[in-house]
């Protein structure tokens, strides 16, 4: 087992305005939470001492939003260059000068504390620390459209961060750095300023948001897991026209009775998503005993376990739906309780099964006492 990572800091730069990226993007929702929170959650759990935030004058209360809940950080405004935005965090940060301090871009959201550590511990024996990636690819140098020549490859790496050192090392390093001349990162800095900055092993998910199309490439490398949960009602036959299944009207000879709508295929179905979450089932969430329920359409019911799914950063893979009853028929309406429940679920139909069965007439859905539904859905979740 490894030793305990000695007492660090960190600064987190998060004040820029994403414009390559289309607008800030520090806010941004990642796999439901913010694209600043995952690096801030993810220094906290390594066990930074004080996390300092950077952020543009003015949005200390879209940081305190995205932030919300989680203690040992603090703001500060940035500059007009992500260098200067550095400085000022830098300036706030306490301790002695030989603490290890972590630079880090908010825009590298999926920030492991494997990195943090191979950062932190590569101090022992070096004034800094940079993650990096070898280059896979080949190189071109171009001209005017056309390929100028091959560039050699061998030496090169792919700069990340975040980027450790030790405070006095940064403070010094920043202050020989000539005003004005535009700075890549620090561990240019503390090597122009004749540091030893070892490269340790990056991380390919530690990808920088840059442009609109990384977020969907940051979505896909989040690591999650899979989920199943199943859902079961029941609802009694009583007089009426029409019943409501799986968000479809059916004009029947009765309908089902019960303070909403009584879909007993959608209630099914929002349990079996609530299930997969562990939160709670829809009595939980929407009490029957509340009259503002009375009657109501169930697709909210359904939407709203679909909402809480999303902001956890889950997504729905499949369900499958099972109506148990002897009447009606469902078979004529499954295609379009399929369709129906896919526009619901943001899903392909494909991704959508309804089913229904007899009991042979017994039991109370033989005897027509009432229908049964049950559903199973399948999630996945953000693992970290
Ligand atoms: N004045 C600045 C500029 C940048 N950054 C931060 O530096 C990191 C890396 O910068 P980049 O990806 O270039 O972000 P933006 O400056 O926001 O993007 P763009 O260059 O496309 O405008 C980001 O976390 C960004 O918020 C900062 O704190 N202050
Ligand atoms: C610091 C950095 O993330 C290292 O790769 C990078 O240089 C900052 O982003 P930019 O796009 O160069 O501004």
């Amino acid at each position: 087992m490894s030793s305990p990572l000695p007492v660090f800091a960190a600064v987190v730069v998060a004040a820029g305005s994403g414009s390559r990226a289309g607008g800030p993007k520090q806010w941004r929702l990642l796999a439901g939470r913010p694209v600043i929170r995952w690096s801030v959650e993810a220094l906290l759990r390594a066990g930074a001492a004080e996390v300092v935030v950077v952020v543009p004058s003015g949005a200390e209360p879209e940081a305190a939003a995205a932030l919300e809940g989680l203690s040992g950080w603090r703001t500060v405004a940035g500059g007009a260059s992500r260098a200067a935005s550095v400085r000022n965090g830098l300036a706030v940060l306490g301790g002695p000068g030989d603490r290890p301090v972590l630079v880090h871009d908010a825009a590298r959201p999926l920030l492991s504390g494997a990195v943090i550590d191979r950062c932190v511990r590569a101090l022992d024996e070096a004034d800094g620390a940079l993650p990096a990636l070898p280059v896979a690819d080949s190189l071109r140098r171009e001209s005017a459209g056309l390929v100028a020549g091959a560039v050699d490859r061998d030496g090169l790496w792919r700069a990340q961060t975040p980027q450790a050192f030790r405070l006095e090392t940064l403070i010094d390093a920043w202050a020989g750095w000539p005003a004005g001349e535009p700075a890549t990162d620090e561990a240019a800095v503390v090597q122009r300023a004749g540091g030893r900055v070892r490269i340790v092993e990056g991380d390919p998910r530690l990808m920088k948001l840059t442009f609109p199309e990384d977020f969907a490439m940051a979505e896909a490398l989040i690591p999650r897991r899979t989920r199943t949960g199943s859902g079961f009602d029941v609802h009694r036959w009583g007089p009426g026209d029409a019943v409501w299944l799986c968000g479809i009207e059916i004009p029947h000879d009765q309908t089902l009775i019960g303070h909403s709508d009584a879909d007993a295929g959608l209630h099914a179905l929002t349990d079996a998503i609530l299930g997969a979450m562990g939160d709670g089932d829809i009595g939980d969430h929407f009490p029957p005993t509340d009259p503002q329920w009375k009657g109501a359409s169930s697709d909210r019911f359904l939407l709203h376990a679909v909402e809480r799914l999303h902001a956890r950063g889950g997504r729905l893979v499949n369900v499958d739906v099972t109506l148990i009853c002897e009447r009606p028929k469902v078979k004529p309406h499954r295609q379009a309780m399929r369709e129906r429940l896919a526009g619901l679920l943001g899903l392909p139909p494909e991704a959508v099964s309804v089913k229904a069965t007899t009991t042979e007439g017994l039991g109370f859905t033989g005897r027509g006492e009432g229908l049964a539904a049950q559903a199973i859905a399948t999630v996945e979740l953000p693992d970290a």
